[in-house]
């Protein structure tokens, strides 16, 4: 197959920061219709006016239909929750635990102080969006996912069954297990877990840009997610997670978390899913299984992937005097979106 024409993609999970470095990306996921836009600013955006705001920075840099969150802290306003999401600013609320990624600070550390707020989502039907790792020092890096699913998430969806759950960028087959055993729950799934693992990040050199959060694991957990994004489950399906850092906070001695991939997403995606002989299934992945675990219309118009020569994309992109890396899987990519 050569050409695949698909209902237009939506990202289920989307960082596109603010100001400057918002301008400079935000053109760089024009190939999705929607977004769900992560809500971790500095400062955090915590209230329903405060998202409005956002959303309002978000179109004027030229992304059209972002979908936007609230950052769920201990003292975040139920009222206000239910609120924005009855008037339609807000799709979703994001859990992050403190301390567990990038600007997370503010998040949860005693899960008691956000039992109100959980309960008024689970009744007015406000999504949940969950940053998967716990943040104990004492937990290594690797098994902070899979500790998450037993000692936070089981708890949470017995204490709250009709909360509408998305575990966000799962890493893990015990992740993908998780899932499949709790039907109603939706997963996200990267493009750089997808297509790669941690040696590609450690293995003959330290590659930064490869480094993200939840952290690469071994390579049998990437084919479990490959196995799980490819399958047609609906459960599991697009957020990029694409995470714009400045190249110099990339390639410093204590890196930031977060891989550059909205640019060439969609080709990337597309050569996994040939790798993978289920081209036929990706349109699902992409266009579908979001829509659907979110209550809301597939995309109307279309978008074809060709494939042909070697794709071309720069190694950066420029950001008002700084720079953003793409994240480069470092084998020759086939697939193009075609303009
Ligand atoms: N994924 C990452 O490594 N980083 C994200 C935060 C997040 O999604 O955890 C970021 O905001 O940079
Ligand atoms: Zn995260
Ligand atoms: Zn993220």
């Amino acid at each position: 197959m050569n050409s695949l024409t698909i209902r237009r993609p939506d990202d289920w999970h989307l960082h596109l920061r603010d100001g400057d470095m918002l301008r400079a990306v935000a053109p760089e996921s024009r190939h999705f219709g929607r977004a769900i836009i992560m809500p971790n600013l500095v400062p955090p955006v915590v209230t329903g006016a405060q998202a409005a705001s956002y959303r309002d920075r978000v179109i004027a840099a030229g992304f059209a239909r972002p979908l936007m969150t609230l950052y769920l802290t201990e003292t975040t306003d139920p009222a206000d929750v239910v609120q924005a999401h009855a008037d339609g600013i807000i799709t979703a609320v994001k859990l992050y635990p403190a301390g567990a990624t990038t600007n997370s600070a503010s998040g949860v550390s005693n899960f008691e102080n956000v039992r109100d707020v959980l309960t008024a989502m689970e009744a007015a039907g406000v999504p949940l969006c969950l940053h998967g790792e716990v943040t104990d020092a004492d937990i290594d890096i690797f098994d902070r996912e899979a500790r998450f699913l037993d000692r936070v998430l089981t708890p949470l969806r017995a204490a709250h069954p009709d909360l509408k759950l998305t575990l966000e960028h799962v890493t893990t087959s015990e992740a993908v297990d998780w899932v499949r055993a709790h039907p109603g729950v939706g997963a996200t799934i990267t493009v750089q877990h997808l297509m790669a693992n941690r040696n590609d990040m450690l293995a003959g050199g330290m590659r930064p840009h490869f480094y993200c959060l939840p952290i690469l694991k071994r390579g049998t957990h990437q084919t479990a997610l490959r196995q799980a994004a490819t399958s047609g489950e609906a459960q599991f399906f697009l957020g990029t997670d694409s995470a714009p850092h400045p190249t110099h906070a990339k390639e410093s001695a204590c890196c930031s978390a977060g891989c550059f991939t909205a640019t060439h997403a969609l080709p990337l995606l597309a050569h996994v899913f040939e790798e993978e002989d289920a081209l036929d299934r990706l349109e699902g992945f992409v266009s579908l299984h979001g829509p659907a675990h979110y209550g809301l219309p597939v995309n109307d118009d279309t978008i074809t992937l060709s494939k042909g020569s070697h794709l071309d994309f720069p190694a950066r992109i420029e950001a008002y005097g700084q720079s953003v890396t793409l994240f480069d899987p470092g084998h020759p990519i086939h697939w193009h979106v075609v303009d």
